[in-house]
């Protein structure tokens, strides 16, 4: 491996049973593999290649990481005399160089006026854990359409991963956040946001749905109307990654409609327990899930339950076009005897439950839409410059760039908004983020998911779907569901609208 060769000593190894390439000055023995090179034999032979520099080829082919793969780096017999290694692979935590590959504040020599030290720090530690612990397994994972492996989950645990995706609050108290690097006290939605945005970086949206994403969604409602006793012993084994729980709404019969519910939960004779019947649909994690967070229809209204998998509880996987990972579930319920005290919120006012974290989810979903969209740039510039066409990179095609500058634009917009969102959800209430938030937040993740949609489109145009392409393909496959999630596209603008209705002053004339 680190015997020295020189150019002509590769050029003689250029023939079938005996070929040699060199790529990055490094020099690779290809005579066995390339029967076995998925992108055939015969180019590896053709005279520009075989025992030559290959470099430029192989780059405007392949994504560097096709030569970290140890069965690929195994075919590594030399280094080339005289020549360096150019291209290095990052290390885990290191930031992106591509310029608009990382958000301003994290650009050396740009200032932002909403991050702290703690901030920095947790970015650096989340860096970190995304690409050493989740990033391999979301690979495999994409692979084998498997749930994230219980190892990622206890790691996540560990640090306290998952209660910091639930934000600020009073479940955090007396937790150690990342090691210490911030404490319960000090942790807002900046925090938050950054966990948000690492996390997405790893561009498998089924597989970061699959990460809990249920719990995300499922939980806040047994935080904020769960009795005590049921958050005393649901809570602590969610937050420690020992049990799943997942939020049942959407039904084939009603998504956004949430008043069109059909599943019922009707009070046994004795008042102790309900019985519920019916079916969930779409139910992010609901395979795995041990919990469920569930809206029924009740007597004068609809009621949200926590209910434990067992007895009369089917859950069956739904086939999505964007990863098994998540767990999407079918759910029936037979029978089901729920005991009162699994209510969560008032008999019949459901609603309000149900709404009540609405903001947040969108927040969320918008956020990770910002990052991914951000990703989806950088893929693009870096494929830009290292493709070559008519003997010139992409990046100086006008077309390209014609491109980009509206891709780079849009992503550099909605960091901007989504920070001014997040300042003033640290500084306000939850009153006063219901009254004066819902329509930004709303208009906000509309605008998300119709510019990732652009983006998408923009990026198929821009870079290969396969192989080098694959983030980009996955992308344009998945980026339709964040417009539906959490409210679909449309009906979050009349939202915003509406609520910009009424506080229109009523004495204000043009
Ligand atoms: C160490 C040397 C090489 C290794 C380990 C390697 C490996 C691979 C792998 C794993 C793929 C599948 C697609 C992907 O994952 O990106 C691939 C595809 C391909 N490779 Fe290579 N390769 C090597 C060298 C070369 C060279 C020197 C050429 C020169 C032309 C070449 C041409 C191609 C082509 C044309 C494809 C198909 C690309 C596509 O479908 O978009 N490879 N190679």
């Amino acid at each position: 491996m680190s015997k020295v060769y020189s150019a002509e000593e590769v050029a003689k190894h250029n023939k079938e049973g005996d070929l040699w390439v060199i790529i990055d000055a490094k020099v690779f023995d290809l005579s066995k593999f390339a029967n076995l090179h998925p992108g055939g034999r015969t180019v590896l032979l053709d005279e520009d290649i075989a025992g030559k520099d290959a470099t430029t080829a192989f780059f405007g082919l392949h994504r560097h990481e096709v030569l970290l793969i140890p069965r690929y780096a195994r075919l590594q017999i030399g280094t080339l005399r005289g020549s360096k290694e150019q291209i290095m692979a990052p290390k885990p935590g290191d930031l992106s160089g591509v310029p608009y590959g990382e958000p301003t504040w994290m650009t050396p020599g740009f200032y932002s006026p909403y991050y702290k030290e703690s901030h920095r720090k947790l970015q650096v530690f989340m860096r970190k854990f995304v690409e050493e612990i989740v990033m391999p397994d979301a690979q495999d994972r994409e692979e084998d359409g498997k749930r994230p492996s219980s190892y990622v989950v206890e790691e996540s645990a560990k640090c306290n991963l998952h209660a910091m995706r639930l934000g600020p609050g009073k479940h955090l108290k007396g937790l150690t956040l990342a090691g210490g690097i911030v404490t319960p006290e000090e942790f807002d939605y900046f925090h938050e946001l950054i966990i948000t945005q690492e996390l997405c970086r790893i561009g498998f949206r089924g597989y970061s749905d699959g990460m809990q994403g249920g719990m995300v969604i499922g939980l806040p409602p047994v935080l904020n109307f769960g009795r005590p006793e049921l958050k005393a012993k649901i809570v602590p084994e969610v937050l420690s990654g020992k049990k799943f729980i997942c939020l049942a709404i959407s039904e084939a019969f009603a998504g956004s409609d949430v008043a069109g519910l059909k599943c019922t939960a009707t009070k046994t004779p004795d008042g102790k327990h309900f019985i519920v019947n019916g079916t969930k649909k779409w139910i992010t994690n609901g395979h795995f899930s041990d919990y469920f967070t569930v809206a029924c229809r009740t007597d004068k209204g609809l009621t949200v339950f926590l209910i434990e998998r067992g007895e009369g509880v089917e859950t069956k996987q739904i086939k999505t076009s964007y990863s098994s990972a998540a767990g999407t579930a079918f759910i029936t319920f037979e029978n089901v005897k729920v005991p009162v005290e699994n209510m969560l919120g008032p008999e019949n006012g459901g609603l309000l439950v149900v709404l009540s974290n609405f903001n947040h989810e969108r927040w969320v979903i918008a956020g990770s839409s910002a990052r991914t969209q951000r990703l989806i740039v950088e893929e693009c510039l870096k494929w830009g410059h290292q493709r070559y066409v008519f003997g010139k990179s992409l990046l100086e095609q006008p077309v390209i760039r014609a491109k980009l500058s509206k891709m780079i634009a849009r992503v550099e917009a909605i960091q901007g908004w989504l920070e001014n969102i997040t300042y003033q959800m640290c500084h306000m209430n939850y009153n006063e983020q219901s009254n004066k938030l819902a329509g930004q937040i709303a208009f906000f993740k509309m605008y998300c998911t119709q510019t990732a949609q652009l983006t998408a489109e923009d990026a198929t145009q821009v870079c290969p779907r396969t192989g080098m392409g694959r983030v980009i393909e996955h992308y344009h496959r998945t980026v339709p569901f964040d417009a539906l999630l959490g409210g679909a596209e449309d009906v979050l603008g009349d939202l915003g609208v509406r609520q910009a209705m009424r506080n229109i002053p009523k004495n204000t004339k043009l």
